[in-house]
Parts: structure tokens; sequence; C-alpha cells
């Protein structure tokens, strides 16, 4: 049975002070029996982690924590880079890989988004493997085939049993940031294709241990009827993950109900 999985992808906001707020807020606000139906994690900037680590072994919170990138190398003459080690010992759980912004913004490549899976898994850290077409790729109906292209590329010559540790995100390029979100079912179309993709290359049973989640514009308002779909297992949330009070909300939603 997977559990449902909110990872909030901070981008480039919010300082560490900034972040230490963010986190107690979310912590303290969804009581604790919704924790046990959804799992919460936040993606900050790297130099919030170090601040996010004290607190959350401190006050030992149920908030878990990860990082937005990792470099391909564990260590080296690689400036600017922080490597899945350093992540590791940081406590981090998740990074996410191959982000639209970064495939965008700094030219990454599926080859890269590769070796950067693999680095995560290295040193245990579930690597949340971003995929999803831009609007051209959509209007040509080439969205399924794209997409799980995309997959296989970041997947390949991981092992069966890693796969099953890797979370996807399928994130259309067109609703992230836009307010577009993608309807329900165009979502699980392609979710579904994931996990079929899944099943294909790794076996039924691997791929029914994939979380897959959805990315793109999602907010307290349209998460129950994504994760109603048979093979949406959460989001990625960007915006709406830095206001405390609408994340917890989307949280509460996504574990099967509204706050009291
Ligand atoms: O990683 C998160 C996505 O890019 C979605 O961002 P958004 O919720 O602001 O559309």
């Amino acid at each position: 049975m997977r559990q449902v999985f909110i990872a909030g992808n901070w981008k480039m906001n919010l300082n560490h002070l900034e972040a230490i707020a963010l986190v107690q807020k979310i912590a303290f606000s969804l009581p604790e029996k919704y924790f046990a139906k959804v799992e919460v994690a936040v993606l900050p900037p790297f130099t919030d982690i170090r601040s996010i680590q004290t607190m959350v072994d401190g006050d030992k919170l149920k908030v878990r924590y990860g990082a937005q990138d990792v470099s391909r190398y564990d260590s080296g003459a690689y400036t600017g880079e922080v490597s899945a080690p350093m992540l590791a010992k940081l406590g981090c759980s998740y990074v996410t890989v191959g982000h639209s912004e970064r495939r965008e913004y700094h030219a990454e490549t599926d080859e890269l988004v590769n070796a950067k899976v693999k680095a995560a898994l290295k040193h245990d850290i579930a690597p949340i493997l971003c995929v999803g077409e831009k609007l051209d790729v959509r209007e040509a109906g080439n969205h399924v085939e794209y997409t799980t292209d995309q997959l296989i590329a970041g997947l390949k010559g991981c092992k069966t049993d890693q796969v099953s540790k890797v979370v996807v995100a399928y994130e259309p390029v067109w609703a992230i940031g836009t307010g577009r979100v993608a309807t329900p079912q165009d979502a699980q179309e392609v979710c579904g294709a994931i996990r079929a993709k899944l099943a294909e290359k790794y076996g039924q049973e691997i791929a029914e241990q994939v979380r897959i989640l959805y990315g793109g514009s999602v907010k307290s308002g349209n998460i129950g009827d994504l994760v109603k779909q048979d093979d949406i297992d959460g989001a990625l949330v960007g915006g709406a993950s830095l206001d405390a009070e609408e994340f917890t909300k989307l949280s509460a939603m996504a574990a099967g109900g509204p706050l009291p």
C-alpha cells in the first residue's frame, strides 16, 4: 500500500530563518492523526537544510525534508556543487532530480539526470525524478510517449530493487506556476502510463511500490480529486508550499479530509 506523499518544492525562496518558521507552522498545524495518512516533506534551498535538520531532530517533528538538486559526483573539484554524501549527512530523505526548471535553465540532459538519480540512490536518498512535457508536445498528442521516454532515460542502469525507492513526479511544464492545472483525468492518463511502463520494464510488483506524484498548480482545492485517481499518490507542490496555512490544508485534503 503506497502512502500518500506531499512534497513542497520551495524553489529559490525563503532564507533559513523563514524556513524554520514555515516548517514549525506546518508541523504544529497538521494534527498528529494526519501524519499517519500522509507523508509530508519540504524541499528547501541548500542554505536552509542544516537549520531544518536541527529543528526536526530536536523537536522530533514528523515533517521530512530533502534538497532540490544533487551533484552527479560524490566529491572533488566541482565548484558550486553539493553532493549526495553531504545531503545524506544532513538527513535528507529526498532530492528532486530533473525538474523542468533545471532541464530548461541549466541545460540538464537525460544523461545528467540519470547520473544524479544514481548518485542519490547510492547514498540512500530517494530521488524524486521529474518528467513532463511542454505544451507543444501535448498539443501534438505525444505527451505519453515523451514522458515515459524521459522516465526510462532517467532510470537507465538502475537495479530493479533501487527503482522501488524512486518517486516519480509527472509535471506537465504548461501547468507549472500557471494556475492551469491538468484535469485529474489528464494527469491519470500519464501517471497510469508511467506505472504501466515501470511494470513492463521492472515487473508489476516493483511498479506497484513506486509512488507517482502529480505537479503543476496543485492547491488545497484540487488535490482531493487528483489523489482519488488510481495512479496518483500525491503531489509535488510549488507555490502553494510557501504558505503554511494552504500547505497544511492541502496535506490534510490529501490525507482524505479537511482540517477540523
Ligand atoms: O515542483 C513543483 C512544480 O514546479 C509545481 O509548481 P507550482 O505548484 O507552483 O505550479
